[in-house]
């Protein structure tokens, strides 16, 4: 464990009514116990999970865009709102880590590419090649299988993003192995990655914040529920 605890800055807060503060999720919060290597963020879509994972991003030190701390490239909107009002506690600090954020990865991906340019060898964290030359589930795989190595703090926005479920099994198996050494924070949607083993799984339909067991999110009971009764369900879904 790295990070241990994100405390809101409330007594600097400008404007409880403005984004991003006027967000339930964000506008509870007080502070955050981390206590596992791993940890599920889930919630509604607009539930604030990309917004705190960027803030932590931001403290970290990461391009808020998506990267580690040495990359810096342009991008629009890639400032945080939350960033300088929260605080992070480690045990003890680590500055090595990665903030994945499956929108702006095209981005990112010119930027190494940019890198390439100086330097070939940049290639060998990212699979060998350019990530322009490789599926998005590929490039998104390599960076996991070839940057995530080392001990840090990895910051991850819906990484299933571009994985099949096939692959998203293998990134659980990725996950068991970077957690020996790393810390994981996931936002994610899928029901598939949320199955991993002793994490914890916030749920930011709750305020405060609320840990949530697998089996009671609605990704993992929709899901179910899907597929073991999808006719019902699209006959009600599609009733006149
Ligand atoms: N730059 C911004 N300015 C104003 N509002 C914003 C901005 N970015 C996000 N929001 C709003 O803040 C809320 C939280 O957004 P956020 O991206 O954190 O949600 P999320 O839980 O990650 O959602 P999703 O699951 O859809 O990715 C949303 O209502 C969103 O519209």
């Amino acid at each position: 464990m790295f990070l241990h605890e994100i405390t809101k800055l409330n007594e600097v807060i400008p404007n409880e009514r403005q984004y991003p503060f006027h967000i339930p999720a964000i506008r509870q919060l007080d502070r955050l116990r981390l206590e596992k290597r791993v940890t599920f963020f889930v919630g509604e879509n607009g539930s604030g999970k990309s917004t705190l994972l960027e803030a932590i991003a931001y403290q970290c030190g990461f391009h808020t865009g998506g990267g580690g701390r040495n990359n810096s490239y342009e991008l629009d909107a890639s400032e945080s709102h939350l960033g300088q009002f929260i605080r992070l506690s480690w045990k003890p600090k680590v500055s090595n880590g990665f903030f994945l954020r499956a929108e702006s990865f095209y981005q990112f991906a010119s930027h190494i590419d940019e890198l390439a340019k100086e330097d070939l060898r940049i290639y060998d964290y990212y699979g060998g090649k350019s990530l322009h030359h490789q599926s998005h589930g590929e490039s998104f795989l390599s960076l996991f299988k070839n940057r995530f190595g080392r001990p840090g703090l990895y910051l991850l926005d819906e990484p299933e993003a571009a994985l099949s479920p096939t692959r998203q099994l293998s990134f659980l198996s990725l996950i068991h192995e970077l957690q020996k050494s790393a810390q994981l924070i996931i936002a994610t949607h899928s029901p598939i990655l949320l199955g991993y083993p002793d994490a914890d799984i916030i749920h930011f339909d709750d305020q405060p914040l609320a840990r949530i067991r697998y089996e009671d999110t609605d990704h993992y009971q929709i899901t179910r529920r899907f597929l073991e009764n999808r006719q019902m369900f699209l006959r009600e879904l599609m009733a006149d």
